[in-house]
C-alpha cells in the first residue's frame, strides 16, 4: 500500500455523517480497494457541538473550510455543504486552484459553475468527482463517462428527485395529502435544505444538465432546462391517471438531435408497463439509450444517508488509485454548445385536465377549440364535483405537436366555463 489519501470533509450534514460512518464500518475493503489507508485529517461544520451521533474527537475541527484548500497535509476536500455559490463554491475553487482533489455531491454548484471548475481541474491535472451529485447512490455517473463512453446516445431520461418521487408514490398508495408527505421527506433526510428545489424541479433539473453533459457530450446549460414542478399536482390526477393505466412520476428529459439539445423536467404519466412507473419511494433511475449498447436502466437510491455516502467514498477509492479524468468525460474545449430544441415541435400524448362549469354546452366548447387547434381525443372522463362547484374534465390526446395543445388551450382561456387553471402533462413515451 502506498502512502494514506488524506481527506478532509467539509458539511457534517446527512451526507457528511454518512460519510464518516462509511468510513468507519467498512475501512478495511475501502483500504483494500483504494490499495491505500483513507485518513480524515479534518472537518468543518457550522456547529461543532451539534450531536450526530458518530465520534469525531479524533479529526481536527476548522471553524473555516476554505483554509482547507491551502493546507499541505490534505490530498483531498469533500465538499458537503451545498449551495450553488457562497462557501461551498470558495472552496471548490480554492480546492481546485491549489491542485487538490475535490469531491462534491452538490449538483446546483455543478449545474451552475462545473464548466469552469472542471477547466480549473484540467489545469491543474486534479480530480473533480461528483458521483453523489446525481441520483445519490446509483453509480450514474460513472455508467455514462466511463461504462457507456463508447456509444452515441440519442436521450437520457430518468426520476432524479427523491423527495418528489416519495411524494408522488405516497399520495398514490396512502392518498395523504402533500404537504404531509413533504415534512416527512424532510424528516428522513432526503429534501433540499430549501424543499422548493425539490418539489418545483429545480434539483431535479440540476442533475439534468449534468446527465445531459455527459451523455451527449454537450456544454453544461442548466439555464436551457424547461422546468415544471409537482405542486399542481392533485390526488386527483393520480386516481386519474391510474384510471387511464397511468402512473405520475417527475421526470427530467435530454434529447440532443438536429434540432438541438431539448431538457425538461416535469410531471409526466408512465404508462403502467413501462419501467419508471415501477420506481417508488425515494429511489431515482435512470435510462439512458445507446447506439450499441441499447437501453441501459439504473435504479437505487438517489438520496439518503447511506446511499450517497456510498457514491462519495467510491469517489474517494477512485482518487486513491488514481483513476480520474475530464470530470465530464472529455476535456472542456471538446464540450460541444448545441442550441435548446424548442418544445412546440415535439410530438405526443398529453393528459389535460379542466376544472368545468357543470352546465350545458361546456363540453362543446372544449371540444371545438380541441378540434379548431387539431388536437385529437384519446379518451375522456368527466367526473364528480370539485370544491369550486365545477366538475373535472379528463382526457388523453392523441399524438400531437405540443404547439398544437399550447394552441387549444389559448383558444380556450378566458372562457368563463373553465375554472382554474388546466393542468397538463405529457405522457411518457420514449
Ligand atoms: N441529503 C441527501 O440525500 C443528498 C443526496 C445527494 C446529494 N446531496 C447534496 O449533498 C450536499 C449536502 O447535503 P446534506 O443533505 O448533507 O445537507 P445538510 O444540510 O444536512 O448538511 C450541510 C452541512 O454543511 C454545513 N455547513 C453549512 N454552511 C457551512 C459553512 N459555511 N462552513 C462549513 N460548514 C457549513 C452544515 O453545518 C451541515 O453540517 C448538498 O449539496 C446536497 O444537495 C444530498
Ligand atoms: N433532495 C434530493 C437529494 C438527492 O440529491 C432528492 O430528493 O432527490
Ligand atoms: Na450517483
Amino acid at each position: 500500500m502506498s502512502g494514506p489519501l488524506r481527506v478532509a470533509l467539509a458539511g457534517l450534514g446527512t451526507v457528511g455523517a454518512g460519510v464518516v460512518k462509511l468510513i468507519e464500518v467498512n475501512r478495511t475493503l475501502v483500504e483494500r480497494r483504494a490499495a491505500r489507508p483513507i485518513q480524515v485529517v479534518a472537518v468543518s461544520a457550522r456547529d461543532r457541538n451539534r450531536d450526530r451521533g458518530i465520534d469525531m474527537s479524533a479529526f481536527e475541527w476548522v471553524d473555516d473550510p476554505v483554509t482547507l484548500a491551502a493546507r499541505d497535509d490534505i490530498d483531498v476536500v469533500v465538499e458537503l455543504i451545498g449551495g450553488s455559490d457562497g462557501p461551498a463554491l470558495a472552496l471548490a475553487r480554492a480546492t481546485l486552484e491549489s491542485g487538490k482533489a475535490l469531491v462534491t455531491a452538490n449538483k446546483a454548484m455543478l449545474a451552475h459553475h462545473g464548466i469552469e471548475l472542471a477547466r480549473m481541474a484540467e489545469a491543474q491535472g486534479a480530480a473533480l468527482k461528483y458521483e453523489a451529485a446525481v441520483a445519490g447512490g446509483i453509480p450514474v455517473i460513472k455508467g455514462l463517462r466511463e461504462g457507456a463512453a463508447a456509444n452515441e446516445i440519442g436521450v437520457v431520461y430518468g426520476i432524479l428527485n427523491g423527495t418528489c418521487n416519495y411524494i408522488l408514490t405516497t399520495m398514490e398508495k396512502e392518498g395523504r395529502a402533500f404537504n404531509e408527505v413533504l415534512e416527512e421527506a424532510q424528516r428522513l433526510g432526503f429534501a433540499e435544505a430549501d424543499p422548493s428545489f425539490d418539489i418545483d424541479g429545480v434539483d431535479a433539473a440540476h442533475k439534468l444538465s449534468i446527465l445531459a453533459s455527459l451523455a451527449f457530450g454537450t456544454r453544461l446549460d442548466f439555464e436551457g432546462v424547461a422546468i415544471d414542478g409537482i405542486r399542481e399536482v392533485e390526488a386527483a390526477d393520480i386516481a386519474y391517471a391510474e384510471t387511464l393505466g397511468f402512473k405520475v412520476r417527475l421526470v427530467g428529459i435530454a434529447q440532443a438531435d438536429a434540432n438541438g439539445l431539448f431538457q425538461r423536467v416535469h410531471a409526466c404519466l408512465a404508462p403502467v408497463a413501462h419501467p419508471l412507473a415501477h420506481v417508488d419511494g425515494s429511489l431515482n433511475a435512470v435510462v439512458a439509450e445507446g447506439n450499441f449498447v441499447g437501453r441501459l436502466f439504473f435504479q437505487g437510491s438517489g438520496a439518503g444517508e447511506g446511499p450517497t455516502a456510498s457514491a462519495v467514498v467510491a469517489d474517494l477509492i477512485d482518487i486513491g488509485r488514481g483513476e480520474f479524468g475530464p470530470a465530464f468525460a472529455m476535456p472542456v474545449d471538446s464540450l460541444t454548445a448545441l442550441p435548446p430544441a424548442a418544445a412546440g415541435d415535439r410530438v405526443g400524448r398529453v393528459y389535460l385536465r379542466f376544472t368545468v362549469a357543470d352546465r350545458p354546452g361546456v363540453l362543446a366548447e372544449l371540444t371545438a377549440a380541441m378540434r379548431d387547434a387539431g388536437v385529437s381525443i384519446e379518451s375522456l372522463i368527466q367526473r364528480g364535483n370539485t370544491e369550486n362547484g365545477g366538475v373535472y374534465l379528463v382526457m388523453v390526446t392523441h399524438e400531437v405537436p405540443e404547439r398544437a395543445v399550447t394552441d387549444a388551450l389559448a383558444r380556450l382561456h378566458g372562457s368563463e366555463n373553465i375554472l382554474g387553471r388546466p393542468m397538463l402533462m405529457h405522457i411518457l413515451d420514449f
